[in-house]
């Protein structure tokens, strides 16, 4: 029993234990598996955890890094941004440090790092490159700080966050440029918002407003609208910016003084990242200078800045229209080319200053006369230019050219001094008579002008085609004359002149030849006006005064002691001044006596330019130069000037000489000449006799001297001096003429 009893105590004990055994199985497995559970929920939280870093990191761009200072290693957790997507690192320091970070920030960021660790500072702080995943340089700020220390409070780890800051460092050095690009440009900028108030300006806008950034801040772009515009230009102007978010154009601005500018500005809507209208840019220029410059430069280019008259341009254009309405209306149009006679020896005795205020007082003279509907045009120099719409008729034209002609009959006022006469010669073209186009009416009429000049100045003459020869003709004489003096075409032929008390050789008349290789012989008649209106009469007169003087030395050589010598000289010459000078160097060059010389200037020229050529003319006489009127009787002098005049000679025109006997009226004149000459005390000589009856006609009235084809006709210096020293007083030398 016992046995029994003790083997079913056996029996229970090792139930018991198996009891025990299997429950404290179940106990282990229950907490083993509870163990399981909560490590499973803590792996999976963590791993919640890390997909949510992760997540913020990839949402943030930033990188986790964490550094085992005792190990030398360093854990990175990046966002793709930076190691190409959900990417892990683990490398050594040392790697860190030769490849990812970029050399040049190196000693920087390690700096920093140091600083931290040794506690100078709270937290690390770094803006540096890194290379990224695709090995490119990327800009990063990295924060961090030391998490755990040892005992000895030496660092252990430092962990922190590194963003990609690359794109915002672009963007900040961007709007730093853009800043500046603000700041220093020269247009006004302003920022303005969809209500249209201010929200920045730069400097050139508070410059070119006055108004300074915190003035106009939140006030209505309306503060600077100007009275020159109406506000419904204003109300247009935005309303097109509203419909098209922009706008350009011309828009003048008041500034804070209340003056006004005009500016050239252009309106743009800014739109922002959602694409919508955000913002109104407005840059303004000020254009007011510009504009002046513009309008004064058209003026230039269309008037004549000394008299203010329209110029050729401006001209053209005009003509151009009055032509196509004269097609339209079934009119005329009339163009008159007027030029100043001998302006250009007024103004080189006058002097320039004189000159310009003679234009300036022609100017306004020819516009009085015309009358301000009709355009009045200077095309330079002394050339004008009058255009005539509604012609009805050819003498419509002529009354106008008449008045013009009278209206310069009384003096133009140059200065408080000095009144002078100057006469215009008018050329007249009509369309559509004579041309179709512009051009060809100012060339007819140009021409015509210069038909005018050679029928004695001071007139007017229509155009017509014949005049179109006559000038091409000009144009050829005057291309040979150029080149006469150099090829030496000129040669100087001299006719003697006869005392008619005694029958005496007093002297001679030089007289000009030319003979143009290519045109052949020339009359002075033709090329001496060509010379003088070309100005070449300068240099060939020279030469004349150098030729004439060397023959009256070579004369006076073989014994002609007593003969003058005549030189016709233009009064161009006289308006240079320095005739005097020139006669004396010559004298004393050739050693010829100043009273053997006379020089010869026609009437009227010395009448046109009296003031201007009286003290040259005194000059000369001081030297002991006579001085002789030639061509007397054509000029209608006043005998006023006459007296006043330090003349010596007279000389009769030949045209009264020529129909002495047969036309009482130049009898007359001859007579009335003769004894005017004397009353003054003036040597009186008579060109052109021809004949026994004028000779003894002029013997009758006195005349002095005589000279004409009854005694010689002009002869090379040779022959004329054989003929001088043959002379007898009262035989005539049958030579025959040779020139
Ligand atoms: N019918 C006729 N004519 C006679 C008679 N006797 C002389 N003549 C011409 O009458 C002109 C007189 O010269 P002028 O009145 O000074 O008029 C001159 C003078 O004003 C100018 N001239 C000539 N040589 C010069 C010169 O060297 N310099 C300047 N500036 N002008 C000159 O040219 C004008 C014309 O000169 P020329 O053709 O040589 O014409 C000369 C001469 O050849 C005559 O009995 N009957």
């Amino acid at each position: 029993m016992a046995q029994a009893d003790g083997l079913a105590l056996g029996g229970i004990v090792q139930w018991v234990l198996l009891s025990i055994a299997l429950f404290l199985c179940w106990l282990l497995w229950r907490v083993w598996s509870h163990r399981r559970r909560q490590e499973t929920s803590l792996l999976g939280e963590i791993h919640e955890r890390e997909e949510r870093l992760n997540l913020a990191l990839w949402g943030s761009g930033d990188e986790f890094w964490d550094w085992n200072i005792r190990e030398n290693s360093l854990y990175r957790l990046g966002a793709s941004q930076l190691f190409g997507h959900g990417s892990r690192d683990q490398m050594s320091t040392d790697d860190w440090r030769t490849q990812s970070i970029h050399p040049e920030d190196l000693p920087r960021v390690q700096k920093l790092l140091q600083e931290h660790i040794v506690g100078h500072t709270e937290v690390f702080e770094s803006e540096h490159r890194i290379r990224n995943a695709r090995g490119e340089w990327v800009w990063v700020r990295s924060r961090g700080k030391v998490v755990e220390r040892d005992s000895a409070g030496s660092p252990l780890r430092m962990a922190g966050t590194a963003r990609d800051i690359t794109a915002i460092r672009r963007a900040e050095r961007e709007r730093r440029v853009a800043l500046e690009v603000l700041r220093s440009m020269s247009e006004a900028v302003a920022v303005i918002d969809l209500d249209f108030r201010f929200i920045s300006v730069n400097p050139a806008f508070s410059r070119i407003t006055g108004y300074s950034e915190e003035e106009v801040i939140n006030q209505n772009s309306r503060l600077l609208d100007s009275s020159q515009h109406s506000a419904e230009f204003y109300r247009r102007v935005r309303d097109v910016l509203e419909r098209t978010g922009h706008w350009a154009g011309e828009m003048w601005q008041r500034r804070k003084d209340g003056e006004e500018f005009l500016g050239w500005i252009e309106m743009s809507e800014v739109r922002d990242a959602m694409g919508l209208r955000s913002h109104f840019v407005a840059v303004v220029n000020d254009i007011t200078d510009k504009k002046r410059a513009e309008q004064e430069l058209r003026y230039l280019a269309n008037y004549d800045t000394l008299t203010g008259l329209p110029n050729r341009a401006l001209l053209s254009e005009r003509l151009g229209r009055a032509i196509v309405r004269a097609r339209r209306q079934d009119t005329r149009v009339a163009v008159l080319f007027l030029d100043l006679d001998r302006f250009k020896d007024i103004n080189d005795s006058l002097g320039h200053a004189a000159g310009d205020r003679l234009l300036k007082a022609a100017a306004t003279r020819l516009q009085a006369t015309v009358g301000a509907s009709d355009t009045v045009a200077r095309l330079g120099g002394d050339e004008f230019t009058v255009v005539l719409e509604d012609v009805e008729s050819f003498p419509a034209v002529e009354r106008m050219a008449r008045e013009i002609l009278t209206a310069f009959t009384m003096p133009l006022e140059v200065d408080e001094r000095h009144d002078v006469s100057i006469t215009p010669s008018l050329g007249i073209s009509l369309y559509p008579d004579h041309a179709l186009v512009p051009t060809d009416l100012l060339k007819f009429a140009d021409t015509a002008m210069y038909q005018a000049k050679a029928e004695g100045r001071n007139t007017y003459q229509i155009y017509n085609e014949t005049m179109d020869a006559e000038s091409r003709r000009r144009a050829t004489v005057l291309a040979s004359l150029r080149k006469a003096l150099d090829r030496g075409e000129f040669r100087l032929v001299y006719q003697p002149r006869m005392a008619l008390a005694d029958g005496r050789i007093t002297g001679v008349e030089s007289l000009l030849r030319w003979h143009s290789a290519e045109l052949g012989e020339i009359p002075p008649t033709v090329f001496i006006p060509l010379a003088e209106e070309s100005g070449l009469i300068l240099q060939i007169g020279d030469w004349v005064l150098s030729e004439a003087l060397q023959t009256l030395k070579r004369w006076r050589a073989n014994g002609l002691n007593e003969v003058s010598i005549g030189i016709n000289v233009s009064v161009l010459q006289l308006l240079r001044g320095n005739l005097p000078q020139q006669l004396r160097t010559l004298m004393q060059d050739l050693g010829v006596p100043s009273n053997r010389i006379e020089l010869e200037v026609t009437e009227s020229m010395v009448m046109q330019n009296a003031e201007q050529t009286t003290h040259v003319l005194n000059e000369l006489r001081k030297l002991g130069i006579t001085l002789a009127i030639d061509d007397f009787g054509t000029g209608y002098s006043s005998l006023v000037y006459l007296k006043r005049l330090p003349i010596d000679t007279l000389k009769i025109d030949k045209e009264f000489i020529g129909d002495l006997t047969r036309d009482p009226d130049d009898e007359a004149i001859t007579a009335t000449v003769i004894t005017m000459g004397h009353s003054l005390g003036l040597n009186v000589i008579a060109e052109g006799v021809e004949s026994e009856q004028q000779l003894s006609y002029l013997r009758e009235q006195g005349c002095d001297e005589i000279q004409g084809f009854w005694l010689s006709p002009p002869l090379d210096s040779h022959r004329c001096l054989a003929f001088i020293r043959s002379w007898q007083p009262g035989t005539v030398a049958a030579i025959p003429a040779p020139y």
